[in-house]
């Protein structure tokens, strides 16, 4: 592992009777930088969080939080927080004593921090936990994921229950105190688009496997959309990869995998053709939805052998 890893993993699979929830997964992630784990649900994201944060075993593989096996090394998981989506808090704890036990925790707490967000989120710090909306109880895992200033911290969808307005908060002060504070961030999502502009790589899981292990903006630049006469736009497209295709008469609207030069923009231009860019949320789920594809495929295949 290099000195620049926050999060090595190698090979890693679990399988939970007849589910391999993860398939031989490899990844590296970089501290102080904010990861997306993104997939369909069931793709694996919640099990290799919980594996990485000491809370569940793998069958085979490693993974390693700076330098160590989390569940062997007490240091390294004071310096992880993972807030679950069903985060769970002592019976009859207040709000207040929830922030109180994981400023004892987190050796970075900020109580600051904390305070802003209590009045940002406009939460009842004297209620107790269990009496709180779905999403106040979101708010809660929030605030402790944000004080936390863990050097890693791990939020599973953690904004179930919380309205628009509450949630563009969370992302607003997210990307706020980030730039103060750096550090590794790894937000687990469905809502692609409110979280893309957020995330400097992404990563998707589908199946157990990891499909897309990219740079954002690099990802972005992989696919185009190419809008205008039918048979323009299959001149254009050639033989790169379709990703999806729609037809309308005489127009079609293909998005092809493909890294475009200036050159090839202005070919476009001058045959008349629409380029758009690809967004996040498309170029994740075509992803998912090949992979489902190609699997099947492949199963078929085994099948008939
Ligand atoms: N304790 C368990 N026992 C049996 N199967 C499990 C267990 N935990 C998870 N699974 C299965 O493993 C697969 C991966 O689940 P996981 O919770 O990691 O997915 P996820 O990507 O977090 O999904 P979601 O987005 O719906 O939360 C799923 O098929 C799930 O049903």
């Amino acid at each position: 592992m290099s000195r620049t890893t926050a999060i090595a993993v190698r090979e890693l699979s679990k399988t939970y009777k007849d589910v391999r929830a993860l398939d031989n997964v490899t990844l590296d992630l970089e501290p102080d930088r904010i990861y997306g784990l993104l997939g369909r649900n069931g793709a694996g994201k919640t099990t290799l969080m919980s594996i990485l944060t000491g809370q569940n075993y793998a069958d085979h593989g490693t993974a390693e939080i700076f330098g160590h096996a989390p569940f062997e090394h007490d240091p390294t998981l004071s310096r992880i927080c993972f807030i679950r989506e069903s985060q769970k808090y002592p019976d009859d704890f207040k709000v207040f004593q929830a922030f109180k036990s994981a400023a004892l925790f987190f050796e970075n707490w900020n109580e600051q921090l904390a305070q802003d967000l209590v009045q940002a989120f406009d939460l009842p710090t004297k209620r107790r936990i269990k009496k709180l909306s779905r999403g106040q109880l979101s708010a809660v895992g929030v605030i402790i994921g944000m004080a936390s200033r863990a050097d890693i911290t791990f939020f599973d969808e953690p904004y179930l229950g919380l309205d628009a307005v509450a949630r563009q908060i969370f992302y607003d002060r997210l990307v706020e105190d980030f730039a103060e504070y750096p550090r590794t961030i790894v937000l687990s999502s469905h809502l692609i688009d409110e979280v893309a502009n957020l995330l400097e790589h992404v990563i998707v899981i589908d199946k157990g496997r990891i499909v897309i292990d990219s740079d954002a903006e690099q990802l972005r630049g992989t696919a185009v959309t190419v809008t205008g006469d039918a048979a323009k736009v299959q001149e254009f497209a050639g033989s790169a990869p379709v990703i999806h295709r729609d037809a309308l008469g005489a127009l079609s609207s293909v998005t092809i995998r493909a890294t475009l030069d200036s050159d090839q923009r202005e070919q476009a231009k001058l045959m008349g053709l629409d380029l758009s860019p690809v967004s996040l949320q498309q170029l994740v789920v075509r992803s998912a939805l090949s992979n489902t594809t190609e699997r099947g495929l492949d199963e078929r295949t085994e099948a008939r052998k």
